[in-house]
């Protein structure tokens, strides 16, 4: 059984249909990318998966379980969470209290507060725990938006667009930390705008254009298809990268 299986979700925002009849599922384990070009569905996909968009049509399941019209603290709680695009911390609380507001999902303040403790360690944020998020490197404040999504012990971690400030080292250092947790049991969708950091870092790609899957592979296979790079990739990329999917 997939860890997560969506079967032709739809979610409409008046007359505009952001994700149609979408299907995917994603394995225990698996990295899995999602990408597509601006306003394609990746980010109401993501919140059609954790509870702040209503699918009007189709089955959402985490481990057999239905997901649509429970609430994101419900989900949250079976074990599917999101990070936020832009990095949304509250920037005059500390390090320790942003990740705190993922933790009390599981316990009481004093519990949550030893278990930030323990997922900043684990995030090589420990020395900077008292700081307010303000003062943080964008790289720093990646790890906490990740960090803030671990304190809630998800199954499955969505995490959108976190690396969109780094540079290329710096996206290096968060694949490497990604990749160490799913080591360690966590499994990931990614949405991500740099191509070169999503193909390195994804088992498999899902790519959306107009709320709809276009095509679905490993990112080689992707990085080759026609209808992807007429989509988004674009004819230049593909003529620049051609065979190329690692830094
Ligand atoms: N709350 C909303 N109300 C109305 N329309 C919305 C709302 N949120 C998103 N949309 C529209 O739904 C479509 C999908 O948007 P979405 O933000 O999911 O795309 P995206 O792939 O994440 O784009 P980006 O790469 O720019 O973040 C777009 O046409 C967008 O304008």
């Amino acid at each position: 059984m997939s860890l997560l299986k969506v079967e032709d979700a739809v979610v409409r925002f008046g007359g505009l249909t952001a994700v149609d009849t979408l299907s995917f599922a994603v394995e225990e384990g698996e990295i899995v990318g999602l990408i597509g070009p601006n306003g394609a569905g990746k980010t109401t996909s993501f919140n059609m998966l954790v509870g702040l968009a209503r699918a009007a049509e189709g089955r959402i399941t985490l481990d057999g379980r239905k997901v649509v019209g429970l609430r994101p603290h419900e989900i949250a709680r079976m074990g599917m969470t999101k990070t936020f695009q832009n990095v949304s911390l509250f920037m005059e609380s500390s390090v320790l209290d942003n990740v705190i507001t993922g933790a009390l999902l599981r316990g009481n303040l004093a519990s949550a507060r030893t278990r930030a403790r323990q997922v900043l360690e684990r995030v090589g944020l420990g020395a900077v725990a008292d700081r307010p998020a303000a003062e943080l490197s964008f790289p720093e404040r990646a790890r906490v938006e990740i960090a803030r999504g671990l304190a809630t012990g998800p199954k499955i971690l969505l995490l959108d667009e976190v690396m969109a400030a780094l540079t290329p080292a710096e996206m290096n250092e968060i694949i490497e930390l990604v990749r160490e947790l799913r080591g360690e049991g966590i499994t990931f969708v990614v949405v991500e705008h740099h191509m070169k950091a999503v193909m390195t870092l994804s088992d498999r790609i899902l790519v959306l254009n107009f709320g709809q899957k276009i095509a679905e592979g490993t990112p080689e296979a992707i990085s080759k298809d026609r209808r992807v790079i007429e989509a988004y990739l674009g004819r230049e990329w593909a003529g620049e990268h051609a065979g190329e999917t690692a830094p």
